[in-house]
Order: structure tokens, then sequence, then C-alpha cells
């Protein structure tokens, strides 16, 4: 399905409920797993929480998880742990191509019995279940946090715990904390210090009611809405000031580029506000990597230069979202530079109009150039992708009255 997006009016106002923090959602499903006793409140409605709490439910031999790289990789985990099943886990031709091999010989390392049934290092793997006895591990860091927060959430289960030390510069250093604090929260104990991990054995838990804050990443288009709007008053809906997301640094980053945020009871307020933009925005988003894009395209929209750095897991995401980046933009009549873990954009003059960008796949593709239809109409190929974290998007432009047609003729 092919979307062509445009706008009548430059002021907006309107509340969006946005669905429960995907990370938030499948961290929670994976500890409720080993403890029931665990209550989840506003889940993701994402594809991949629900291909997860599938996969965990299922009792078949093959587990697909499709595009979901948390799926994927705290599921791994789990299956190693999981003494007597044996399963392949696979996942969309994408998930084959995302590397996985330094949480396979973490979790050999501890003594799991995983097997790659096609090319080393990637996915599918076959997976027998057995009881991981070890307590420490070393796992390098710098490639992503999802093979560390795996490890740390199958921890409480493992007879002696699990102390993993943590090898060379950590990347995306929220998504670790914000597993620590959710196991924390469920009544594990654990910590992160001078690089080593360590979660303590846990039988059970008390009865614990965790609400999913809703999404910060989903929440950034509201912010990009929002700077490329005439005059905005957003209100997203179950968001907290102290948030356990690392994207919640949106609401800062923004502000440089003419959004205001109001943290009232229970939900947030954007507002655009009368700013003198920066000629250039530099920034380092090795903490919040999922932001590049939305970034990107608003200061594009809004003729801002950019520098950012620290994006060197943007490779291995969804797509290479670097390369993806570069060719959209370029379409538009961007000029955009990219090395191994940065990008730059100059500052745009024109913006080409009616063109269909492509989305490689990638629901962050489709949901960050959306918002470019306040600006000029643009044409968003494949638009179903952004289910896999943000099911109601389109509905919700509609509700800010974005015109979201149809478009079969290219
Ligand atoms: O743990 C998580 O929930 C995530 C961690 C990040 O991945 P990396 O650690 O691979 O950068 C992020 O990009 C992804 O969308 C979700
Ligand atoms: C990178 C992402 O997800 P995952 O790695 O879980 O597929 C994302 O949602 O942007």
């Amino acid at each position: 399905m092919d979307l062509r997006l445009s706008t009548h009016s430059k002021d907006l106002f309107g509340t969006i409920a946005v669905t429960g923090s995907k990370s938030e959602s499948n961290r929670l499903l994976i500890l409720q797993a080993q403890f029931p006793r665990i209550e989840v409140k506003n889940l993701s409605n994402s594809d991949d929480t629900r291909v997860l709490q599938k996969a965990l439910a299922s009792s078949e031999d093959l587990v697909d998880i499709h595009h979901a790289g948390t799926a994927m990789r705290f599921l791994t985990a789990c299956f190693a742990a999981r003494e007597g099943r044996e399963v392949v886990l696979t996942g969309s031709h994408r998930m084959q191509e995302r590397p996985i091999g330094i949480l396979v010989d973490a979790l050999r390392n501890l003594g799991a019995d995983v097997h790659y049934e096609k090319e080393e290092g990637y996915p599918p793997l076959r997976i027998r279940g057995r009881k991981l006895l070890k307590k420490e591990v070393k796992v390098q860091a710098n490639i992503s946090s999802q093979y560390i927060s795996a490890l740390m959430l199958i921890a409480p289960s493992l007879p002696k715990g699990l102390e993993i030390h943590l090898q060379g510069k950590v990347t995306s250093v929220p998504y670790i904390l914000m597993t620590l604090e959710l196991l924390m929260q469920c009544g594990i104990s654990g910590k992160f210090e001078n690089n080593i991990i360590s979660v303590s054995q846990q039988f059970s838990v008390p009865e614990t009611e965790i609400t999913v804050e809703s999404d910060w990443s989903s929440a950034s288009y509201f912010y990009s809405i929002a700077a490329l709007s005439e005059s905005a008053e957003l209100r997203l809906t179950s968001y907290r000031e102290e948030s356990l997301q690392g994207d919640r640094i949106v609401a800062d980053i923004y502000q440089k580029l003419g959004v205001e945020t109001t943290f009232l009871k229970g939900e947030i307020k954007l507002e655009k506000i009368p700013a003198q933009l920066p000629e250039k925005l530099e920034l380092d988003l090795a903490n919040s990597p999922d932001l590049a894009q939305t970034i990107a395209v608003t200061c594009f929209g809004l003729g801002v230069g950019l520098k950012m750095t620290g994006l060197h897991t943007l490779r291995i995401k969804e797509t290479d979202r670097l390369q993806a980046l570069k060719t959209e933009l370029e379409k538009l009549g961007g000029e955009v530079g990219i090395s191994a873990d940065s990008l730059w954009l100059s500052a745009s003059e024109e913006i080409k109009t009616d063109v269909a960008i492509n989305t490689y796949n990638d629901h962050r593709m489709a949901l960050a150039f959306a918002p470019l239809a306040l600006i000029t109409p643009i044409v968003i190929k494949d638009a179903e992708v952004v289910s896999k974290s943000f099911p109601e998007y389109w509905e919700n432009l509609q509700q800010l009255k974005f015109s979201v047609e149809d478009w079969d003729k290219g």
C-alpha cells in the first residue's frame, strides 16, 4: 500500500493516544514468562510485541519473529535456558542479515547449545534448551545493547544469577538501564557498576502490576510534526517526566527546533513556539539511535543543517538506515553525507514535491518522512510497515487533518 500525504492547514490541534513502549513491553513479556505474578498494563499493540507474545505462547518447533530485533535477541536467550525444549528461531530475510554472533557466543560460554542453521553469526538458530550453570560472561558491548538486555532478562532464572562483563564502548546505554530498572521494579536485584552488570537469581517475585509508559520513539514523529507546522498544540497521552526510555531526550532536542514540552498529569503537551532556529544542529545519538531518522527529516524540512554522530548501530537495523536516509533525502533535493557512524546534511533550500519515498521494510522510514507532508505532498511507499511499532499512525495523521490517500499510480 502506497499512500500520498498532503495537508491543507498547518495549524494542528489534537490529542493522540500513543501505544505503549515496545521496548518496555517486550522486556516485561520475557519477565512475565518467568514470573507469572507480573501483570502488565498498556502493553504495546505493535507487531513486534504481538509476535513476541505469540512466540512465548507457542509450542511449535519453528518460531518466526519476522522483523522484531528485540524478540529475536530476547528469545534466543530465553530458549537457550529453557531446559528440554528444542526450537528453530528464525525471522524475516532482513533478520537473517542482522548479526547475533555476540549473543550466541556469550550463551555458548555459559553452556548453551545453539547452532546456526544457515550462515555463521546470523539467524536462523537451532536452540536446544539447557540448564546454564556458569555465572560469569564477557560480552562485546559496542554493537547492540539488545544482546546485553537479553542476558539480563534471563539472569534471574539462572541457577547462580549472572555477572556480565561489558567489553569496549557501551552503546545504547539507556536501553540497558531500562532493563535493569524493570528487573528491579519486579523485585529482582541487580546493579550496573564499572562496566559489570550483576543480576541475582530469584525463585519468585511478589505480585507486581506495571503500567508501560507510551512510546517515546513514536512520540518523536509528533515532535517533528509540531516543528514543521505553523502552529501546533498536540497532547500525547500516558507519558511521564521520569521515563525509563532514553528517547525521552527528544523533548530536549526539539526545544532547539521550536517545540516546547509541558508535562501534565499523565500526558505531554507539545507546542510550537517562536524560536530562532540554529543554522546547524550537532548531536551524538549513540544513546538514542531510533531518533536519527526523525531528526534528519525535521532538520531537512526546516532548512537546518545537521551533523549526527554515534550512529554506528544504524547500519544493522531494519535496513541500513544511513544509506536509506541519504538516498531518500537526496531524492527530495537534500545534500547528505554519511560515514560508518555519522550523517551530515546541508541546510536545504528547496524541497521537491510528490517524491515517492521508499521505506525498505523499515517502519521508521515511513514514520519519519510522513511529517514532510506539512511542507509539500509526499508519497510513502509500502506504508503498512509502520505496524512494526506504531499501527495507528496513519489514522492519527488523519485525526490531525492530514489527507491520506491510496496512491497506486507509481
Ligand atoms: O532494547 C531495545 O528495546 C532496543 C535497543 C536499541 O537497539 P540497539 O541496542 O541494537 O541499538 C534500539 O535501537 C531498538 O529499537 C530497541
Ligand atoms: C531498531 C529497531 O527495532 P529492533 O532492533 O528491535 O528490530 C527499531 O524499532 O527502530
